[in-house]
């Protein structure tokens, strides 16, 4: 069975379609990297996963059942713009997210409860290498440092799926190396499955095991918001294949495309 699976899945706003006919299933462990055009729809598509954005038409599984329209503990979110607290420390930060999930039903935790807190905090800020900053806050940390709290607030949860919405595109190349290590190490240590947004097609193929590429196969002058983007291209990604082959690689898979053009 298919951890996630869409058919005909289409997303409008009132008369704007912005995705239509996604046809997928995916299967846990993969990482799916996903290109396309500014305003294609990417985002909208990871906030269906994520739950804060309807399905318009079609369907959208989870474990084969409807996927739930809010976010769940089992979905980790991680945005290119800084999410975190700004008044809150690390510490603090990576707490909230615990407390958000928990709160539902066990309000504020006191005493053995708030300890096992702080712990399992601590081990979630550790295995993102911020341990040396526990008590220090967002503006007191690099851009590098407040996407790994960003990480590390999205893994608290434990979740079996992680959105990743253009993480790195705000970083320096040298430290976005160091996030790509991370982020790898994190997919295959927690055995996630990533769906991971980057306009940057060398990490693309660098990261992920799958390619999608978004990209409109109809289109009306008249009517510019007729017609969405859908799946162009579903590429498998062998991750021994040198990065120097990456423009081969597309042109043989015949990427001759508005997508190719803005990308290369
Ligand atoms: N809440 C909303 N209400 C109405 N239209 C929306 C809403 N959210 C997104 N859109 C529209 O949907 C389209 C797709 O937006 P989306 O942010 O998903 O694109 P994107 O591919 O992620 O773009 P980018 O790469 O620039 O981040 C855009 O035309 C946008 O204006």
């Amino acid at each position: 069975m298919s951890l996630l699976a869409a058919k005909r899945l289409e997303k409008h706003y009132g008369n704007h379609v912005v995705l239509e006919n996604l046809n997928f299933s995916v299967e846990p462990g993969e990482f799916v990297t996903l290109v396309g055009a500014s305003g294609c729809g990417k985002t909208t598509f990871l906030k269906m996963l994520l739950g804060t954005e309807a399905v318009s038409k079609g369907s959208l599984t989870l474990d084969n059942q409807p996927i739930p329209n809010e976010p769940g503990p089992d979905r980790g979110v991680v945005f290119q713009k800084y999410s975190v607290f700004p008044h809150l420390t690390v510490l603090g930060n990576v707490m909230m997210a615990d407390e958000l999930h928990s709160s539902k039903l066990l309000g504020k935790s006191f005493g053995a409860a708030k300890r096992r807190a702080v712990e399992k905090a601590c081990a979630r800020i550790d295995e993102v290498g911020l341990d040396h900053a526990l008590n220090k806050y967002p503006h007191e940390l690099s851009g590098g440092m407040q996407q790994r709290l960003a990480i590390a607030q999205a893994l608290m949860m434990r979740p079996r799926i992680l959105l990743l919405d253009e993480p790195f595109g705000a970083l320096d190349p040298g430290i976005r190396q160091d996030m790509h290590v991370l982020i790898n190490r994190l997919w295959q240590e927690q055995q996630l499955t990533i769906f991971m947004i980057t306009h940057d097609l060398k990490e693309a193929f660098e990261l992920g095991t799958r390619l999608w590429v978004f990209d409109k196969t109809r289109h009306d002058p008249q009517a510019p918001e007729a017609f969405g983007a859908t799946i162009t291209y579903d590429l498998p990604i062998s991750r021994d294949r040198p990065s120097t082959d990456l423009e081969e690689a597309l042109q043989q898979g015949g990427l001759k495309t508005h997508t190719q053009e803005t990308l290369l």
